[in-house]
């Protein structure tokens, strides 16, 4: 008898934004706690997983030749960890992976812990597990900090290591314009870089996070621009002064504010609606600050298999 091949499985993953980013001490791990608003954009990454002899990893798109193929791809090293959990042989999973990225590398948006999480989903259905979203949380938060996130995707308040999740309910949607720098930062090196500026001075604070939480819940742009924050800005800006000139020049476009994504390079500037964010985007281009500059909405669902046929967003892309 003929064993079936199950067909490829293809899972949608988003970035994320950190609306407020709250970086507490060093902890004895090397981990800092965090206290985090994350949401997730309709900036997305693709991840194809299907049943093959030869297993391995390919990458496409944006970034593609930064993204390293072997074994420490994050995507691999979510099917290696899926493959161990389960039983199978985590040296020999015959799985190939195919990435389509749109999420910038190294950029402060959680590229790689997107490719990880959808890895995680694609595998579950591919496999034909019966695995809970939260027994894949508990896996994912084993690969890296943000990779619980973007199962989850929507908007969400992460704690710990900001691999703690709890959803953050509201309907509201968000605009954004996105300014990808010509070069990634590395996590490890911005978080040592806010201990340095620590240790040396006091670089700012933001407040407390349930204001944050009420200007998302009010729906209001305005409310929620005025809140937004980001304890990796100081960081960030020290190693990538050619930051400063991104933010005020997005602010200048007409943006309603901007901060640094998460550890950066990636600025997020939110505006009032969606055909202010295509003003904006368009004027930040041909400001000369940044590399590419993308529009996204959010918050979005987390990583989800799609129908192969179901057509990919493509976000306006205007080259500075
Ligand atoms: C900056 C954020 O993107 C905000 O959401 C995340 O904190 C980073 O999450 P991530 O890239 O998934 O981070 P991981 O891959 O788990 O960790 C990379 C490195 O970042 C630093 N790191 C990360 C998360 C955290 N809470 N404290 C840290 O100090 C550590 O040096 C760690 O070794
Ligand atoms: N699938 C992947 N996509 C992108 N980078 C990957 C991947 N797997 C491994 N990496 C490595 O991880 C590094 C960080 O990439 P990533 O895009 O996740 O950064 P980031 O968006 O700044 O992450 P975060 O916001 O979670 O800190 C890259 O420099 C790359 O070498």
């Amino acid at each position: 008898m003929l064993a079936v091949v199950p067909p490829p499985v293809t899972v949608r993953v988003p970035a994320k934004v950190n609306l407020h980013l709250a970086v507490g001490d060093v902890r004895p791990d090397g981990y800092h706690d965090l206290v985090t608003i994350f949401q997730a954009l309709s900036l997305v990454d693709e991840v194809t997983v299907a049943v093959a002899d030869e297993p391995g990893v390919e990458v496409y798109g944006e970034g593609a030749d930064q993204v390293p193929t072997g074994a420490s791809n994050l995507a691999w090293r979510a099917v290696q960890l899926l493959a161990t959990h389960v039983g199978k042989d985590a040296d020999d999973p015959k799985v190939r992976v195919v990435i389509r990225k749109a999420i910038p590398v190294a950029g402060g948006m959680a590229g790689g812990s997107a490719d990880a999480a959808a890895a995680l989903v694609g595998l579950s259905s591919l496999w034909r597990l019966d695995i809970s979203r939260d027994e894949l949380a508990e896996l994912a938060g084993k690969l890296g900090a943000d990779v619980p996130f973007a199962l989850y995707g929507s908007t969400a308040l992460g704690t710990g290591r900001g691999e703690r999740i709890v959803p953050v309910l509201g309907r509201h949607q968000f605009h954004w314009v996105l300014a990808f720098d010509r070069r990634g930062l590395s996590t490890p090196d911005v978080f040592d870089e806010l201990d340095r500026l620590r240790a040396e001075g006091d670089p700012p604070r933001v407040g407390a996070v349930e204001a944050v939480l009420e200007g998302l819940s009010s729906g209001d742009p305005r409310q929620l621009a005025l809140l937004l924050g980001n304890d990796l800005q100081a960081a960030a800006v020290s190693l990538r002064p050619n930051l400063r000139r991104t933010l005020r020049a997005g602010v200048d476009a007409g943006a309603l504010a901007g901060i640094v994504s998460g550890s950066g390079p990636t600025t997020a500037f939110l505006c009032e609606d969606g055909d202010t964010a295509v003003r904006v985007a368009a004027e930040l281009a041909g400001a000369g600050v940044c590399r590419t500059v993308r529009v996204a909405h959010g918050p979005v669902p987390g990583a989800r298999v799609i129908a192969t046929e179901e057509p990919k967003p493509t976000p306006p892309e205007v080259h500075a």
